[in-house]
C-alpha cells in the first residue's frame, strides 16, 4: 500500500452499473493488524497459520459485500512466504473480487508488512481464494455478476487475472509438473 490513492478501486462510479452487478470496489476490503506474540514462532516471526487466518477473514469479508451473502472458503491457491513478519510489525492485508461465476468468488488477497518506526513496508504474500456464496439453508446460491466501471478497477481485476495465472505456472514448473 505504498500509494493507497493511486490505483484505488473506489475513485469514481458508473451509474451504468446493473442492479445484478456489483463493483470490484464494492468488494474491496483492507484490515490491519499488529503481530503480538501469541501469532509468532520461537524466532518471533510471523506463524504461517496466522498470516493464512487474516488472508481467509480478509477474503470472506470482500466475498460477503460483494454478494451481501455468507460464503465458504472453497479453496485457495499456492502460497509463498516471499518475507518475513517481525513481531510488532504492522500487518496490512487486502482483498477484492476480481472473478465470479455462477455461485463462486474469485478473491485476491495480498499481505504487507509495515515497520511503525520507519514507514519501510514491503510485500509478505498474496493468494488467489474461490468463495461460495450461501443461501438461508446452506446451499450454493447466485452471486452478482462484478462490473469494473473505473480504469482502477479494470487494471486491478487484470492484474489479478494475470497474477494467479503467472503463479500457477510458476509452481507447475518448480515442481516440474
Ligand atoms: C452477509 C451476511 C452474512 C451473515 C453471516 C455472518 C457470519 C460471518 C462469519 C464469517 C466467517 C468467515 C468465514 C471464513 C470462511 C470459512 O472459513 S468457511 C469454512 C471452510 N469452508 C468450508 O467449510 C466449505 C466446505 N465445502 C462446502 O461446503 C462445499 O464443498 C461448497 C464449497 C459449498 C461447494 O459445494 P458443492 O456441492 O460442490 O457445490 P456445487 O453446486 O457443485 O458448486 C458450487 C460452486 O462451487 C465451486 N466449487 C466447488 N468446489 C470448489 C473448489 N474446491 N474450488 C473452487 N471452486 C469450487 C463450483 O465450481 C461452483 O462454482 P460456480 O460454477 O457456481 O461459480
Amino acid at each position: 500500500m505504498s500509494d493507497p490513492d493511486a490505483d484505488s478501486p473506489d475513485a469514481g462510479s458508473d451509474p451504468a452499473v446493473g442492479a445484478s452487478d456489483a463493483t470490484l470496489a464494492d468488494s474491496h476490503t483492507e484490515m490491519t493488524e499488529m503481530l503480538l506474540p501469541n501469532d509468532t514462532n520461537n524466532l518471533g516471526r510471523a506463524l504461517g497459520g496466522a498470516v493464512l487466518h487474516w488472508m481467509d477473514v480478509c477474503g470472506a469479508i470482500a466475498g460477503m459485500r460483494f454478494s451481501s451473502r455468507q460464503v465458504v472458503t472453497a479453496s485457495m491457491d499456492h502460497v509463498d512466504f516471499i518475507a518475513p513478519i517481525e513481531m510488532g510489525e504492522v500487518v496490512v492485508i487486502e482483498g477484492y473480487v476480481f472473478n465470479t461465476g455462477r455461485t463462486s468468488l474469485d478473491v485476491k488477497v495480498e499481505v504487507h508488512a509495515e515497520n511503525p518506526r520507519t514507514g519501510e513496508e514491503r510485500r509478505t504474500t498474496a493468494s488467489y481464494f474461490t468463495f461460495v456464496a450461501l443461501d438461508e439453508e446452506g446451499r450454493p446460491t447466485e452471486v452478482p455478476d462484478l462490473a469494473c466501471p473505473t480504469d482502477a478497477e479494470e487494471a486491478l481485476r487484470t492484474r489479478a487475472v494475470e497474477g494467479r495465472r503467472e503463479q500457477l505456472r510458476e509452481v507447475v514448473e518448480r515442481y516440474d509438473l
